[in-house]
C-alpha cells in the first residue's frame, strides 16, 4: 500500500536512502535507528508529503500529488509533543480526531460520534473523558493519543516513540494493542522506537536505518545482536 522508490530522507542534507520498500496493510512495523538518524524526519516527511527526490506512492497514487485533506484521510501521526491544555478536556480532544471529516461548522454528525464512542470503549477511556488533557499521566496521555489516531480512521498510523516514558507493563500493553490494531483493523501501524527488544517481540517487520551504509533496510526476523550491530555499529 505504501511504496518508496529511490528516496532520500533528510531536511537540508540526506541522512539516509530508501532504495525500495513496500509496506502493506495489517503490518506492525518498527523503525529503528540511532539518535538523530532521521526516524522523526521520515514520519514528518510522510505527513507533509515532502520528499526531495524519488517516489512515494499510496495505493498506486503519487503521494506528493495528494491534497492536504486527502493525505489527512490516509495518514495520522501521534507524537510525544502534545502535553495537553488546561481548557481542553479528553472528550473534546478525541472529537478533534473527526475534524477532517466535518464540514465548515466543525460539528460532528451522529456517525462521527459513534466512531468516537467506539474507540473510547476499546481503549477504556470512559473514566478520563471529563479530565483536562494537561493533567493526564504519561501512560494515559499515550492511550488518549492512540485513541485520537484511531478515531481518524486512516489506513496508516505513525507513532513516534509511543512507549517512551511508560512503565514495563504499560509498554507491553501498548505494543500488544498496536499489533492487534494493525492485524484486526487492516491498517499499517509504524512506530519509531528505542525499545528494540519489544520491537523484536511484537512487530511483524523491523526497518533499520543502518549506521554504516546510511540505507534503510527491512527485516522480517532479526536477533538483538544483529540489530544492534546494524543500527548502532557496535
Ligand atoms: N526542521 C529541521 N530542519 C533541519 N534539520 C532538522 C530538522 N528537524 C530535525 N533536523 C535534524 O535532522 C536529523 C534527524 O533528526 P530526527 O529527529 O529525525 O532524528 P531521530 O532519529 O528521530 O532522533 P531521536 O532518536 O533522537 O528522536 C537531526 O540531525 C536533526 O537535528
Amino acid at each position: 500500500m505504501l511504496k518508496f522508490e529511490n528516496c532520500s530522507i533528510g531536511h537540508d542534507r540526506t541522512l539516509y536512502e530508501i532504495p525500495e520498500l513496500e509496506l502493506r496493510r495489517g503490518e506492525f512495523v518498527a523503525l529503528i535507528g540511532a539518535n538523530g538518524s532521521g526516524k522523526s524526519t521520515l514520519m514528518d516527511s510522510l505527513v507533509q508529503g515532502k520528499f526531495p527526490d524519488g517516489k512515494v506512492s499510496i495505493e498506486g497514487r503519487n503521494w506528493i500529488d495528494l491534497k492536504l485533506m486527502e493525505r489527512a484521510h490516509q495518514i495520522t501521526l501521534v507524537d510525544n509533543h502534545f502535553l495537553g491544555f488546561d481548557y481542553l478536556k479528553v472528550s473534546e480532544y478525541l472529537e478533534l480526531g473527526r475534524h477532517s471529516y466535518t464540514n465548515f461548522t466543525g460539528r460532528l454528525t451522529a456517525e462521527d460520534r459513534l466512531v468516537v464512542q467506539k474507540y473510547i470503549q476499546i481503549l477504556h477511556l470512559d473514566s478520563l473523558l471529563g479530565q483536562s488533557t494537561s493533567t493526564l499521566s504519561d501512560g494515559e496521555r499515550q492511550r488518549v493519543g492512540i485513541a485520537k489516531a484511531l478515531i481518524q480512521e486512516t489506513p496508516i498510523i505513525l507513532l513516534d516513540e509511543p512507549t517512551a516514558f511508560l512503565d514495563y507493563p504499560t509498554k507491553r500493553e501498548v505494543m500488544s494493542l498496536l499489533g492487534q490494531i494493525a492485524a484486526e483493523s487492516n491498517r499499517m501501524v509504524m512506530i519509531a522506537s528505542h525499545d528494540i527488544d519489544f520491537c523484536i517481540e511484537y512487530c511483524s517487520r523491523i526497518l533499520i536505518i543502518e549506521k554504516d551504509s546510511k540505507i534503510l533496510r527491512s527485516y522480517q526476523a532479526i536477533t538483538h545482536d544483529e540489530l544492534v550491530t546494524k543500527a548502532f555499529g557496535i
